[in-house]
C-alpha cells in the first residue's frame, strides 16, 4: 500500500523555481524516511516550450509532456500534486526564452507574429498553447478553497505589516466604459441537454466563417457570449486620458494580460496606441515594416527601432507623447520602464492591492509615489475595487492588527467562466455577426460586431457548480462564518448561476448557516463593514474574482498572497496543492543574481506541504505521513513565532535560511512526537545536529550572500551552477544526506 504514496513537486520558473532548489532536497528527505516518493515534474515556460517542439531537439534534448501528463493525472483520485507559482508568459517574455534557449543549443523555431507560410502557422497555433495562462486550467480540475490559516492571521496581527495612510481627499480612482464593454452586452443561456455548439461569423456580405467548429456541450452547462467594442474602449481610454492630465493624476491600466491571454493584450494595446496616438500615425508606415504591434507594449516599440536610422525621431516622438499626456505609472522607475511596457507587468489581482495597500498611489518617473487614474475597461469586477477604494477614502487604511479576514471559496473546475475562454474569443475582422448555435443551426446567442470588436465566449458546466455550493457550505459550517455568493443579478451571466445556486443550497444542510448572494459591489462594503470590526466572511465567488479577492485580501490582511493556504479539492479524490495564492516575483531572482538574496518566502510551499501529507495520509492509508504533516505544522507555527521568513536585506536570514529552521524545527517537532516512535528516533539525532550546527549553517548561508550569482540562465538555469548557489552550507547538505 504505502508503494502509491507519491507525491508530485512541480518545477516552474523564476523565485518559487530558485527556492525549489534549496528546499526540494529537504522534503526528500524528510519524507524518505516514511513510504513517500516525491517525484517532480518540469511544468516551467522553457520545459513547456521544449516539450511542445521536440521534433527540432537532438535525441538526448527530448523531453515528455509533463503538462499534459499532470492534466491527466488531476483526473484520478491519486493525484497529490504540489503545484507552484510559474510563469504565464506574454509574447515579450516568449520572445526572451526562445533566445535563450536557442542560446542554450536547443534549435527552438522563432516565434512567428506574422505566419506566412503552413509550418509558420503551425508552429504559432503550437506557441498558442505554452503563451499565457497555460497551465493553471489544465491542472484546476477542481474549485478552489483559498484561506489565511490562523497562525498566519495571527502573525500578522503580532507583526502588523506596514500599510499607507489614505487620505479623504485622494484623487485616485477606478475608470471604467460606461457603454460597449463585456458587461453591456453579455448574454447568457442554460442548455437543457447534452448538445454541440459552434462559432461562426456572419458578414454583413452574406459570407460566413467558421471560428470554432462544433465542441461539446453538457446537459445544465450555462453559457454566455459579450463583445467589447474597439471603439468604444478607444473612445473611452481617450476621455480618461484627458481627465487624468487634467486631474494632475498617473494613469495606469491594470488589466489580466495573462489569464485572459486573447482579449486583453488587444484592449492593452489600444490602450498604448490611443495614448501614443500621435507616435502610431506618424510613423505608421515605419511600423508596419518593423511589425510592431502595440499590444506587447511600449517595450517592444523600443527593442524594434533599436538601430533603425528613425529610432531617435521615434523616441523623441514618445517623449512628447508622455510630455503631453497625464504621467505614466512605473513598473520600475530606475529602469524607466512604465506601466505601458509590458502587457504582463501589470496584472491586475496583484496591482490594484499594492497600489490599495500604498495609500492608493503608485509610483511616477521620479520614483515617489502620487494618485493614479486605475483603468480597469470593463465594468463587470472593477467595482469590487472602487468600492474598496471608496471604504479607505472614508474610513481610512485598514489595520491589520485587528481586520478580521475573507478566505475564498471560487468557482474553478472545468475551465469555468472567463478564465476558460481564450479558445473561444475572437477579434472580428470586419462588421457582422457572430453568431453561437447548435449543429442544426438553432440559434444559442448572437452578438453585432464592428471591425475590430473582441467577441468572447466562455463556458460554465454544472457538475463544477454543484461541487461549488456544496465546498461553501461546507467551508461555511467547518469555519463557523457567513458566506456570501457574489453575483450580480443585472448581469445574464450571474442570473443563471443565481438560480443554479438556489437550486442546489437546499441539497445541503444549511440550517444554522449565514449565507447570501450579493451584488459584488454590495458584497465588498458588507465585508469590508465587517472586517474592519475583526469579524470573517467567506466570499463564495466565481472564477475571476476568486482570482481578484485571493490577493486583495490577504495583501492587505498579511501582507501578501504568498501566505495562503491554496487547495484544490480535485472533483474526482485527488488533490492539488497550490503554494500561496500569488506569482512568481521575477523581482526576486533579479535580486538572487545581482547580490546571491533570495527574499522569496516560502511560507505557501510549507502550507501545501502539510496539506499534501495530510491528503496522502488519508488516501493512502499511511499513518506516518499524517505524523509528518502534524510535526509539519507545530514547525511552521514556531517558525512563524520565531519570525523566520526571509528578511529583504543582504547580512539577513534569506529564503535558504528560513528553509534551514522549518528543517530543524520540523526535525525537532518529529523527535518530540509520541505517536511513531520509529520517527522520533530518526529525527532526534537530526534535530540534535541541527541544533549544534545551527550558528555554523547560519554562517556558510550568510556567508554566500552579497555577491553576483551566475546561474547560467533566467528561464533555463544551469542545474549544477544553481544547485550549488542555492545550498551553499555543507553542513545542512551533509546532515540531509544521512536521512536518504
Ligand atoms: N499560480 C500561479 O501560477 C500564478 C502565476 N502568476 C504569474 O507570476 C508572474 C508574476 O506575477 P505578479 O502578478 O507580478 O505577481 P507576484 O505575486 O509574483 O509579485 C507581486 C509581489 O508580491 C509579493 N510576493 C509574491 N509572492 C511572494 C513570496 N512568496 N514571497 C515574498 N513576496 C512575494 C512581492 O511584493 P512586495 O515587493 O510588496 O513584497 C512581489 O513583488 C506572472 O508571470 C504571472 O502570470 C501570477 C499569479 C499566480
Ligand atoms: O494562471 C495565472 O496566470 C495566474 C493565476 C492566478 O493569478 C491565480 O490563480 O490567483
Ligand atoms: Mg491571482
Amino acid at each position: 500500500m504505502m508503494s502509491k504514496s507519491k507525491i508530485i513537486y512541480t518545477l516552474t520558473d523564476e523565485a518559487p523555481m530558485l527556492a525549489t532548489y534549496s528546499f526540494l532536497p529537504i522534503v526528500k528527505a524528510f519524507t524518505a524516511t516514511s513510504g513517500i516518493e516525491v517525484e517532480t515534474r518540469d511544468i516551467s515556460l522553457a520545459g513547456r516550450i521544449l516539450a511542445n517542439f521536440t521534433e527540432y531537439l537532438k535525441d538526448d534534448q527530448k523531453i515528455g509532456d509533463a503538462l499534459a501528463e499532470l492534466g491527466q493525472l488531476a483526473n484520478t483520485p491519486e493525484a497529490n500534486i504540489i503545484k507552484l507559482p510559474n510563469i504565464s508568459a506574454s509574447i515579450p517574455q516568449l520572445y526572451a526564452a526562445i533566445a535563450e534557449l536557442q542560446a542554450h543549443g536547443f534549435a527552438v523555431p522563432n516565434y512567428p507574429s506574422d505566419p506566412a507560410t503552413e509550418e509558420e502557422k503551425e508552429i504559432k497555433a503550437k506557441y498558442a498553447k505554452v503563451l499565457g495562462s497555460a497551465v493553471n486550467p489544465v491542472l484546476r480540475e477542481g474549485n478552489s478553497d483559498r484561506r489565511a490559516p490562523k497562525a498566519v492571521k495571527n502573525y500578522a496581527k503580532a507583526n502588523p505589516h506596514s500599510m499607507g495612510v489614505w487620505s479623504k481627499d485622494s484623487k485616485t480612482k477606478v475608470v471604467s466604459m460606461s457603454h460597449g464593454d463585456f458587461y453591456a452586452t453579455e448574454k447568457s443561456v442554460t442548455v437543457e441537454n447534452d448538445t454541440q455548439f459552434k462559432i461562426e461569423f456572419l458578414g454583413k456580405d452574406g459570407s460566413v466563417k467558421e471560428l470554432k467548429g462544433l465542441t461539446s456541450l453538457k446537459a445544465g452547462e450555462i453559457i454566455d457570449s459579450s463583445v467589447m467594442s474597439l471603439n468604444a474602449l478607444k473612445g473611452f481610454v481617450s476621455a480618461a486620458v484627458a481627465e487624468a492630465k487634467a486631474a494632475g493624476v498617473l494613469l495606469s491600466a491594470h488589466l489580466k494580460a495573462t489569464m485572459m491571454k486573447v482579449s486583453d493584450p488587444i484592449i492593452f494595446g489600444a490602450i498604448v496606441e490611443v495614448y501614443f496616438k500621435d507616435v502610431f500615425e506618424k510613423f505608421a508606415d515605419l511600423f508596419k515594416q518593423l511589425n510592431i504591434n502595440p499590444n506587447n507594449g511600449l517595450g517592444e516599440l523600443y527593442s524594434k527601432i533599436a538601430g533603425n536610422a528613425q529610432e531617435s525621431e521615434v523616441k523623441a516622438a514618445i517623449d512628447a507623447a508622455i510630455a503631453n499626456g497625464p504621467d505614466l505609472a512605473m513598473v520600475n522607475s530606475d529602469k524607466g520602464i512604465t506601466n505601458l511596457h509590458v502587457p504582463s507587468d501589470v496584472i491586475v489581482d496583484a496591482s490594484m492591492p499594492a497600489m490599495i495597500r500604498t495609500s492608493g498611489q503608485m509610483w511616477n518617473k521620479e520614483g515617489k509615489s502620487q494618485d493614479t487614474f486605475a483603468l480597469i475597461p470593463d465594468r463587470s469586477y472593477a467595482g469590487v475595487y472602487e468600492a474598496t477604494i471608496e471604504d479607505c477614502k472614508t474610513n481610512g487604511a485598514l489595520d491589520p492588527k485587528t481586520m478580521g479576514s475573507v478566505p475564498n471559496v471560487g468557482l474553478m473546475a472545468q475551465k469555468a467562466e472567463e478564465y476558460g475562454s481564450h479558445d473561444k474569443t475572437f477579434q472580428a475582422e470586419s462588421a457582422g455577426t457572430i453568431r453561437v448555435s447548435d449543429a442544426q443551426g438553432n440559434v444559442f446567442m448572437e452578438q453585432a460586431v464592428e471591425a475590430g470588436d473582441i467577441f468572447r465566449m466562455c463556458q460554465t458546466k454544472d457538475a463544477p457548480i454543484q461541487d461549488w455550493v456544496k465546498l461553501a457550505v461546507n467551508r461555511s459550517r467547518l469555519s463557523d462564518t457567513p458566506a456570501i455568493f457574489w453575483l450580480d443579478k443585472n448581469r445574464a451571466h450571474d442570473r443563471e448561476i443565481i438560480k443554479k445556486v438556489e437550486k442546489y443550497l437546499p441539497d445541503y444542510d444549511t440550517t444554522g448557516l449565514d449565507i447570501q448572494i450579493l451584488s459584488p459591489v454590495e458584497a465588498t462594503k458588507l465585508s469590508l463593514e465587517r472586517i474592519r470590526k475583526g469579524l470573517d466572511t467567506i466570499s463564495v465567488t466565481g472564477n475571476v474574482l476568486r482570482d481578484y479577492l485571493t490577493d486583495l485580501f490577504p495583501i492587505l490582511e498579511v501582507g501578501t498572497s504568498a501566505k495562503m493556504l491554496s487547495i484544490v479539492p480535485l472533483m474526482n479524490g485527488g488533490g492539488l496543492f497550490e503554494t500561496g495564492a500569488g506569482g512568481s516575483a521575477p523581482k526576486h531572482i533579479e535580486q538572487f543574481i545581482e547580490e546571491g538574496y533570495l527574499r522569496w518566502d516560502s511560507l505557501g510551499e510549507f502550507l501545501a506541504l502539510g496539506a499534501s501529507l495530510e491528503h496522502l495520509s488519508q488516501t493512502q492509508n499511511n499513518p506516518k505521513a499524517q505524523v509528518l504533516a502534524d510535526a509539519l505544522d507545530v514547525a511552521t507555527e514556531k517558525f512563524l513565532a520565531n519570525d523566520k521568513s526571509p528578511a529583504r536585506k543582504v547580512g539577513q536570514i534569506d529564503n535558504r535560511g528560513s528553509h534551514f529552521y522549518l528543517a530543524y524545527y520540523w526535525a525537532e517537532a518529529l523527535a518530540a512526537q509520541t505517536k511513531d516512535t520509529e520517527l522520533a528516533a530518526t529525527f532526534a539525532p537530526v534535530y540534535e545536529a541541527f541544533q549544534s550546527n545551527e550558528a555554523k549553517i547560519n554562517e556558510e548561508l550568510i556567508g554566500a550572500q552579497g555577491k553576483r550569482q551566475e546561474i547560467g540562465g533566467y528561464y533555463q538555469p544551469n542545474y549544477e551552477a544553481t544547485s550549488k548557489a542555492m545550498r551553499p552550507s555543507e553542513t545542512l547538505n551533509t546532515i540531509l544526506d544521512k536521512l536518504v
